[in-house]
């Protein structure tokens, strides 16, 4: 489902530049749920921004079932984004004057939703992650936890074939980070939705259907498939 072929990203150029990632290629099929690890500044996040079509790439396609990502325009892009795809962030990029209920209607927002269907769709995901009493508080007035299950509302919202998650447990503690987890876990078993985590924790890892390593750009392993 999704396809991706000798992806290929360079940052700067001459003496400065960074070679990213290097005729990069794999699958992931649907319903899939794949970690992506590796030592710091190896291409991990990079790699994630490229298949998501958040960042461009100098050569290679990255193939969405039968979307091709790497022709499409920015605003097909974007397109394609609200409706097919949700995003987890280490640092949940929430919107500090809107409360938990309006976070995570924002895609629905942003497709045009009208304001009260959006609400109940909010309310029920965020029925979801198990904050439903906490629609009406603000980012600041909830914890670390509270707020990455907020993002998870806004990113499953739109019920996506797919979830992008970038260490999306790296500012939480071991035990909160276990429920995040729990949850992904929980959308891929009752929804099917394929899950990309980038992740430093091999705990996490562990607990994906497989598993890639990366280092210096490339990839140097691919599987370890959950028993
Ligand atoms: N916008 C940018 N401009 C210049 N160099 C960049 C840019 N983004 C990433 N890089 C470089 O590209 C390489 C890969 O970065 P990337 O963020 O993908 O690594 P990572 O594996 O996700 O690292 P970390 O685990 O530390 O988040 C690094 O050497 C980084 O410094």
């Amino acid at each position: 489902m999704i396809r991706i072929q000798g992806l290929t990203k360079t940052f700067g150029a001459g003496e400065a530049a960074t070679r990213a990632l290097k005729q990069v290629s794999f699958e992931i099929k649907k319903g899939e749920t794949v970690s992506v690890t590796g030592p710091s500044g190896c291409g991990k996040t990079t790699l994630l921004h490229l298949m998501a079509g958040i960042e461009q790439m100098d050569e290679g396609e990255v193939w969405i079932g039968d979307m091709p990502i790497h022709r499409l325009k920015e605003r097909e892009l974007s397109r394609f984004r609200l409706q097919k795809m949700g995003f987890v962030f280490q640092s949940y990029h929430l919107v500090p004057v809107l409360c938990a209920w309006e976070n995570a209607a924002l895609p629905l927002m942003a497709q045009g939703v009208r304001r009260k269907e959006a609400k109940e769709r909010a309310l029920e995901a965020l029925k979801r992650v198990g904050l439903a009493d906490r629609a009406n508080r603000y980012p600041s007035e909830l914890s670390g936890g509270q707020n990455q299950r907020v993002a998870i509302a806004r990113a499953i919202i739109g019920e996506p074939l797919i979830l992008w998650a970038d260490e999306p447990t790296g500012a939480l503690d071991t035990d909160t980070a276990e429920q995040v987890i729990g949850l992904l876990d929980m959308l891929n078993h009752h929804y099917g939705t394929t899950i990309v985590i980038v992740t430093h924790d091999p705990q996490i890892a562990s607990r994906t259907h497989r598993t890639i390593r990366m280092q210096n750009g490339r990839i140097v392993h691919d599987g370890g498939v959950r028993s």
